[in-house]
Formats: C-alpha cells, sequence, structure tokens
C-alpha cells in the first residue's frame, strides 16, 4: 500500500512505530507500507521512497528534516495530493475551525477526485465537508474513512455501519473531549486550567491549538460530525450551540463534587420536529450516571435508535496510540476490500 502522510505529528508518528516495529509483518491483517510522501507544515516535507523509521526517528530528535536531506522538496500538501503516486492518503494535520477544516477539506477531495482512497483521523473534514466527501468517494468508487475522528480509535464509526444497519439513531450524548475531561477532573483535586492544559499538551492529547479543547470547538466538531454521519445530518460546528470549560471555576467543580455530583462536558444531539438540534456544554452529572465514571483522558457515547435499546460505548484512558490504532484499521479495512476485490490495495 502506498501512502501519502500530510501531517506527521503526534498521531502519524505514533502509526509510523507501528508499523516499521519489527513485530508488525507478524501481525494479523498486516500488508506491507510503502511511504510516497510526508508533509509537515514548517518542519520540511519529504517526496520519494521515504524510509518511515529514519524519518520518525529524524524527526523526533531534531524536530524537522534537514535542509540537506535528499528527498527534501519544496511541493505544497496539496501538489503532493494532485500529482504524487499513493493509493491511500493518510491526512493527520490540526484541526481547523476558522478556516471550515481547510485546507485539510480541499487535500482529501484532491486525492477522492483521483480515485485515491482517504483515512483521517481529523475531525474537521467530518464536520464541515462530510456529505461532498463522501459523495466524491462513492463516486469515485473509493473508501474515505475516519474512524479515530471521534472517540480515538475506538469502534464507533464501524460498529454504526456495520452493527447498527437499518436503525435509525435517534439522538446521542457523549463525553467526547478528553483534554477537557482531564482539565476537570485535575480541578476537582484543587489544580489548575492552565496545569490541565499542558498535562494534556505533554500527553499529545490537547489539539495543536488548545483553546479548541477548552472552547468546545473540539466537542463542536465531533457533534458535528457524529451527527453528519450516524443522523444524515448537514451541520457544521458553527452550528452547535456550543459553551466550553473556560469560565468553570475550580471552586465550581469542587461544590458540585462534594455534593456527589461531577461536572463533565456533554456533547449533545437529537431529532426534535424534523430537525437536528445539537450542544456542547457542561452539565453537572449524578455520581450514578454512568458519565460520572469517565475520568481523565476517557470517553463516553449514548446512542439512542428506533430498534434499538439504548447503547453505550465506553473508553478508559485513551493515548495516542488509540487513535494511531484507529487510522491502521481504516487502513486494513481498505487492504482487506481490496484483497478480497482481487486487486492491489
Ligand atoms: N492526538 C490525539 O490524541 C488525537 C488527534 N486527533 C486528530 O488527529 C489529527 C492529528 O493530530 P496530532 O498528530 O495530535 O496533531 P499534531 O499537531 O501533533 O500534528 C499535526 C501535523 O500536521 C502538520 N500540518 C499542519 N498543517 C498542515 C497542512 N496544511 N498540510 C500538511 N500538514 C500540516 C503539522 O506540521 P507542523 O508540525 O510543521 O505544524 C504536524 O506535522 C488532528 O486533526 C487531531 O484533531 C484525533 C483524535 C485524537
Ligand atoms: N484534543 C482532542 C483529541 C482527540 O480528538 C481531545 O482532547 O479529545
Amino acid at each position: 500500500m502506498k501512502i501519502l502522510f500530510l501531517g506527521f505529528g503526534n498521531v502519524a508518528r505514533r502509526l509510523a512505530a507501528i508499523v516499521t516495529d519489527e513485530g508488525w509483518p507478524s501481525r494479523r491483517g498486516t500488508f506491507p507500507v510503502e511511504v510516497v510522501g510526508l508533509f509537515t507544515a514548517s518542519r520540511g516535507s519529504l517526496a520519494g521512497a521515504v524510509d518511515l523509521a529514519r524519518a520518525r526517528a529524524e524527526l523526533e530528535a531534531t524536530g524537522r528534516f534537514d535542509a540537506r536531506h535528499p528527498l527534501r522538496t519544496d511541493m505544497t500538501p496539496l501538489e503532493a495530493s494532485r500529482n504524487l503516486d499513493y493509493d491511500v492518503l493518510v491526512e493527520l494535520s490540526p484541526l481547523a475551525i476558522e478556516a471550515r477544516g481547510e485546507p485539510a477539506v480541499s487535500h482529501i477531495a484532491s486525492a477522492l477526485a483521483r480515485g485515491r482512497h482517504v483515512v483521517t483521523a481529523n475531525k474537521g473534514p467530518v464536520a464541515f465537508a462530510y456529505r461532498k466527501l463522501a459523495a466524491l468517494a462513492e463516486t469515485q468508487g473509493v473508501r474515505f474513512l475516519f474512524e479515530s475522528s471521534v472517540m480515538d480509535g475506538a469502534p464507533l464509526f464501524n460498529m454504526a455501519r456495520v452493527a447498527l444497519r437499518g436503525c435509525r439513531v435517534e439522538a446521542f450524548a457523549g463525553i467526547l473531549n478528553g483534554t477537557t475531561n482531564a482539565i476537570l477532573c485535575h480541578m476537582e483535586r484543587g489544580g489548575s486550567l492552565e496545569e490541565g492544559i499542558a498535562a494534556a499538551q505533554a500527553a499529545g492529547i490537547a489539539e495543536a491549538d488548545p483553546s479548541h479543547d477548552v472552547d468546545g470547538w473540539d466537542g463542536a466538531a465531533k457533534t458535528a460530525a457524529l451527527a453528519n454521519v450516524l443522523m444524515e445530518a448537514d451541520v457544521t460546528p458553527f452550528d452547535v450551540e456550543r459553551r466550553g470549560i473556560g469560565s468553570v471555576s475550580v471552586g465550581e467543580v469542587r461544590r458540585a463534587l462534594a455534593a456527589g455530583r461531577r461536572l463533565k462536558l456533554v456533547c449533545r444531539a437529537c431529532r426534535r420536529e424534523g430537525a437536528i438540534q445539537t450542544s456542547v456544554a457542561v452539565e453537572e452529572v449524578a455520581a450514578d450516571d454512568p458519565f460520572s465514571l469517565v475520568d481523565a483522558y476517557g470517553a463516553i457515547l449514548r446512542i439512542e435508535t428506533d430498534l434499538m435499546h439504548p447503547l453505550v460505548l465506553t473508553q478508559e484512558g485513551p493515548e495516542v496510540m488509540d487513535t494511531a490504532y484507529g487510522v491502521l484499521n481504516d487502513l486494513m479495512e481498505i487492504a482487506g476490500t481490496a484483497e478480497r476485490k482481487g486487486e492491489e490495495p
């Protein structure tokens, strides 16, 4: 499988660590990986037959690709998506709110328009342009997969696609932003918002711009992405009613805790009178509510459908590895589909 990476940060480098590990070829469902390009915004980019393990080591050691690296290129990511020879675009650039998911949306669209598969963990394109990108993928007969964009690789979209066929999702509620959940837990212990942000940055979980976590934009993007994919909505993060945790004080968090309750940032969507209403807001959760058990970077999603009783998917303490695995699972899905059709990926 020839892969073009757009973005080589926390998630991409963890994925690189998995597929270059000596145990990789013996794992079930594996496939040979060839990397034809690695693009970053400010640390240099490579095009050609990239040695993934060496590229990762170089970036981790020096923070950039050496200007004399033989594969260094001045090509832009858009030019790469249009011109390089690859099977799958792995798009792992940061969430862009003000730019409405761009430039990732254009990079993905250009790959799909060329008949190339796309895998992303970036929720921006799903939140801002799901209908357009899914339609393009369908027309071109390729896959647009994004399992890691919500709940860090937990099999959420896979579950909905495979195991909820024919059900209509009527509503969902979830704790979907790990950074704010960990910050609220830290504040329960008397810590500050700033310390919580620093810890999430050190763990590689915070967004490149952590105000996107704190102000609820990441939650709004995940809410829009889920509503678009699971409920056939056509909303963007700007349509989601949103209140982040920026104005929540340690006193408020601790008062709730003393009363046996916890403050949580909850993402919601529901069908009401033909429309889909979406919100992200801080809620007080009772001690016997499963949402109250979600600690640190954990997540939970409760889905209501018309044919099944509510389902609850929980995830304990995901790390960047979980997100990298979700991307890998999408790649395996593409490799498996190609194998079943007797084609190269
Ligand atoms: N980290 C996590 O736990 C999770 C992350 N995600 C999502 O996955 C994506 C990647 O996350 P993560 O790896 O942590 O992010 P990082 O911020 O660590 O890395 C982002 C990478 O994208 C590069 N980049 C920025 N702009 C562009 C561009 N226009 N074209 C090509 N590359 C670009 C950056 O380059 P440079 O370093 O030069 O700026 C960097 O290499 C994000 O969308 C995030 O929301 C989803 C679930 C969990
Ligand atoms: N910043 C996000 C990372 C995953 O999407 C979070 O904190 O959940």
